[in-house]
């Protein structure tokens, strides 16, 4: 699992390269197999992103009674 501020460099076999977009829950990353050199594009979650979703999806809960 990639942590918080660790987003470049080896991740396993995994080499991440540069930010290729932004969703709403985080970041798409160019990612390539160091073994094999297969390209892939990972997303990387923004954990206090979806955090604050589901508060929000409880908050509009609560409000439908
Ligand atoms: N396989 C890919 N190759 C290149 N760029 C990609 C790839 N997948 C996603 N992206 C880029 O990352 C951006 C965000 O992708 P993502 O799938 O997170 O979008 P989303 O569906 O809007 O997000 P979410 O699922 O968080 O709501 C895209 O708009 C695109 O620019």
């Amino acid at each position: 699992m990639v942590k918080e501020g660790g987003e470049e460099g080896v991740l396993g076999k995994y080499e991440l390269g540069r930010t290729l977009g932004e969703g709403n829950f985080g970041k798409v990353k160019y990612a390539r197999n160091v073994v094999t050199g297969e390209a892939f594009a990972v997303k990387i979650l923004d954990r206090k992103r979806i955090q604050s979703l589901k508060i929000d999806d409880q908050w509009n809960h609560l409000r439908s009674y």
